[in-house]
């Protein structure tokens, strides 16, 4: 089963796709990868080089085509469970400005998740929590950022759970609670 893990920066995607990785023994793994891609992303993101925003959905995609190979690879003998895919480059490049269609069309060969788990919070509490170090951080950017992934979810069928004032234990057992039921339904 390949599970992904969507919400803006703060929303407790690594903390909980991690736990529930953990409890289904399965691989974790997040994007940016750890590639010269996602090296070069990452000094992006700390506002070590610039570059023009379609440049970064292309570098994104192109993150994603290698990471891709590596989980279906992986999902062959176990669950993967990753934090942040295609969803976020469609929720984040396009409020960034980039042509919706042109992000879907370079990432049309990223693979279709089982499940995803979109984690919503109120913008000014996610801040908090991450500092807003890097260049998306920002409230009025987030925010427009969690509309577009609320849009998303209706299209794609997300399980959103929201995650303000609750403690992680509270999200993580909705999450394991949705698992079952999705799981009991295969
Ligand atoms: N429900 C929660 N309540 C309080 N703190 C949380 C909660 N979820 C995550 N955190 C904390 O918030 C910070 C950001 O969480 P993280 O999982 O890194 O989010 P993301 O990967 O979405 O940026 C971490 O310090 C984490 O321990
Ligand atoms: C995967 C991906 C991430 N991003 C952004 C979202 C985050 O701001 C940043 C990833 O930084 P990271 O520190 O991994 O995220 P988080 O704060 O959620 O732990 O890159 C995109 O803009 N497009 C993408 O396709």
């Amino acid at each position: 089963m390949f599970i992904v893990f969507e919400g803006i920066d703060g929303s407790g995607k690594t903390t909980l796709s991690k736990l529930l990785s953990k409890s289904l023994n399965a691989f974790w793994t997040c994007e940016p990868t750890n590639s010269p891609i996602g090296k070069l992303i990452r000094e992006f993101l700390q506002k070590k080089v610039k570059l023009d925003d379609r440049t970064l959905a292309l570098l994104f995609a192109a993150d994603r085509v290698e990471h891709t190979k590596i989980i279906k690879d992986i999902l062959k003998s176990r669950d993967v469970v990753c934090d942040r895919y295609l969803y976020s480059s469609i929720a984040y490049q396009s409020v960034a400005g980039v042509d919706e269609d042109f992000i879907k069309s370079i990432n049309r060969y990223a693979l279709k998740p089982d499940i995803v788990f979109l984690l919503t919070i109120d913008v000014d509490v996610a801040l908090k929590r991450v500092k807003g170090k890097d260049i998306f951080e920002n409230k009025s950017f987030l925010q427009k950022v969690q509309e577009k992934y609320l849009e998303l979810a209706e299209e794609y069928k997300f399980i959103v759970i929201d995650t303000t004032n609750k403690t992680i234990d509270e999200v993580y057992k909705e999450i394991l609670e949705h698992y079952k039921k999705y799981s009991n339904k295969l």
